[in-house]
This record gives C-alpha cells, structure tokens and sequence, in this order.
C-alpha cells in the first residue's frame, strides 16, 4: 500500500511523517512555501518525544503524481478545499483507488463519492500544528491520535482494516468502525467551537458558554433531521486515556484548526463545513440556527481580511446575536 497524503499540513503531515517515519511508502502533495520547504529540507515532525526529519517524496498537485492500483489517497485538507483536490483526482487516479477522509466535518465523504466509489470517513482526534513552512507538530504522546475509521456509508471491508491497522502499526490508536458516520457527527459537535476558538482565542473568559449555545442549536437540529450521532457516553468512553498533551520543545499549542487557518492568514477557514454544516441542515428542516450562522459569518469575514485570532470578545459576540 502506498499512501498518498493530499494535503501535507498539520494533520496530513504527522499522519503522513509517522508512516514515512516507520518505513511506510508515503507520498506528499503540497503547495507553495511548504511544498518549497519540503523538498530542500525535509519534512520535519516535531513531537514531545523530539525532532526528526523526513526526506520524503512530495509533488505540488495531485496530477503530479503516478496513480497506480496499491495508492490511497489521503484527504487531509480543508473541507473548503476538498472539490478542488477531487476534481484533478478524478480525473487521474484509478476509479477503484480508496479515498480515505482523514478530516473534520461530515461532507467530504459525501463529495468524494460523487467521483469515487471507494471512501473511508474517518473520525480525527489528532491535536496537531502546521504554522512554518516545512513543520508539523503533534502534540500527545505517546499515543498521537486517535483514527477511528470505517467504510462510508457504512461498514468494515478488507481495505477498511488494512487502513486501520496501519495506522495502528505506527501508534495511532484506530478501530474499524461500521457506524463511522455517527461518530463523524459527534465530532462535528465538538468543531462547531472551532470558529469562537479562531474569533476569541482559545482561552478568552465566556468561550464555554458559546460553545454549549452551538452545540445545542446543533443538537437539535440534528435530531429534527434524524441523523444518528454516537452519544455523549459512547464518544466520553472512546476518549477516555486516548490523548495526553505534552509540551513539545520551542512549539507552543495555540489552537485548533481554524485558530491555525488565521494564525497562518490563509485566507480561508473551515467553518462553512463545520457551523456551515448546521446552518445547512437548519435550513433545510425549519430549525433556526442564529449562532452557528453568526460563528460561520464572523469567522470567514476574518480570514478574509486577515484578522488575527483572539480580536473578538465572547461579550461582542453575544451582543452580535439577532
Ligand atoms: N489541526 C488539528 O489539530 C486537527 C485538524 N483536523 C482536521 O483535519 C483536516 C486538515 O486540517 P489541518 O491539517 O489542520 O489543516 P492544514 O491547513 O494544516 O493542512 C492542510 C494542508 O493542505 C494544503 N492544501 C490545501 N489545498 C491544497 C491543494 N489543492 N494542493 C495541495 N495542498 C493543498 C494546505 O495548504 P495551504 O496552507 O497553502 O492552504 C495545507 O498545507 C481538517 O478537516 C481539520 O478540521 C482534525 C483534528 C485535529
Ligand atoms: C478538536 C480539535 C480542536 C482538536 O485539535 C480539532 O478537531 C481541530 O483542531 O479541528
């Protein structure tokens, strides 16, 4: 099996880094100032258990790269920018090869099996950091992650376990699941905070209470839709021991993905696949979703004009709410 990680940032890159690390065939697809990066320097994986540097092959675009019948294609980009990988993949790799979900959210499974009919969600638990060109932190040792993952819509095939068990042989912990979707849901809930962690900074006073307030328009919304999610009990007994964060030398935790996206002045940011997500389904079952549209709104105004993260209160929030 060959790993073909689409997306080489903080998750893509570890995940990507710790297979490459263990002798696994990886290959990466970067761009710009870390695709340069990577190539003169190597990909350099920064963990509390220390630095190391990979030289591994890295190509700028899907297109690229050589598909052959043995490659997966690991999504690891941003849900925003998952049509634009899927679009050239299509078009070059083989229609049998397994597209693996390595990412938040619940709709790049459902995108990529427009064009693809082989695709694994899988639910990310996997603190990681990408703010320099060339470096990727994790930041739980010793075990980095957890990747739950199984078969989309449903179920466990062979391609399935040889995926999870991967994983697994490279540390992460990862059970094949047949009912990934529903965890995918219940980590959906736990991202919608993503975008006030991004506005408010990660340790900003109030920040809890915006979160209970999106999660519970997303509860309901979610039960007025009748989507299965795992429960509270099933997700806290997942998690339990899973991850233990430790201080990684000279790299500081800032935050989450999307703390990460305008940190960075990327530009864009994920929310409209994750409070997007709720926004949707509020939309289209008459449930009202003023808070996950006000975080979806706010949180892509700021990394179009490329507001640092931290610059709105949880209070300025609240007083924005129709
Ligand atoms: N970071 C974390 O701790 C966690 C993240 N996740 C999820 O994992 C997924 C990935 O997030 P994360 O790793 O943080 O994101 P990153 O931005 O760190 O990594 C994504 C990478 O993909 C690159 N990319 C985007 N489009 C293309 C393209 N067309 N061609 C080549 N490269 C491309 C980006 O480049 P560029 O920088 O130029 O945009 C970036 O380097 C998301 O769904 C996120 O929600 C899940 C759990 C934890
Ligand atoms: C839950 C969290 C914040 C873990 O890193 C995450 O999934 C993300 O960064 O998107």
């Amino acid at each position: 099996m060959r790993w073909v990680i689409v997306g080489a940032g903080a998750v893509g890159g570890v995940v990507g880094g710790r297979l490459a690390a263990a002798g696994q065939d990886v290959v990466l697809v970067a761009r710009g100032a870390h695709l340069d990066a990577i190539r003169s320097d190597g990909l350099a994986l920064h963990s509390p258990e220390g630095r190391r540097t990979l030289r591994l092959p890295a190509v700028g675009a899907v297109t690229e790269h050589e598909w052959r019948p043995g490659d997966v294609a690991v999504l690891a980009v941003k849900g925003m920018d998952t049509p634009d990988v899927l679009r050239p993949l299509a078009a070059v790799a083989p229609p049998e090869t397994p597209v693996l979900c390595l990412q938040n959210g619940v709709a790049n499974e459902r995108a990529a099996l427009r064009v693809f009919p082989n695709v694994y969600g899988v639910w990310v638990i996997l603190p990681a950091t990408h703010l320099a060109p060339g470096v990727v932190v994790a930041h739980s040792s010793p075990t980095p992650g957890g990747l739950d993952l199984g078969r989309v819509p449903g179920g466990v095939d062979d391609t399935a376990l040889a995926l999870s068990s991967g994983l697994r042989a490279v540390g992460f912990a990862s059970e094949p699941r047949a009912d990934i979707m529903r965890w995918k849901y219940v980590k959906l809930l736990m991202n919608l905070g993503n975008a006030i962690q991004a506005l408010c900074g990660p340790d900003a006073e109030g920040i809890d209470e915006l979160d209970a307030l999106l999660r519970a328009e997303a509860t309901e919304v979610l039960r007025v839709a009748g989507i299965d999610v795992a429960t509270p009990e099933e997700d806290a007994a997942r998690r339990k021991g899973l991850l233990t964060i430790q201080p990684v030398e000279g790299t500081p935790r800032g935050g989450g993905s999307s703390w990460q996206s305008l940190a960075r002045g990327t530009g864009t940011v994920e929310a409209d696949y994750l409070n997007g997500e709720i926004v949707l389904l509020g939309r289209l079952h008459g449930v009202a979703t003023p808070a996950n549209e006000l975080a979806r709104q706010l949180v892509n105004r700021a990394a179009r004009e490329g507001t640092r993260p931290g610059a709105l209160t949880p209070s300025q929030f609240l007083k924005l709410l129709p």
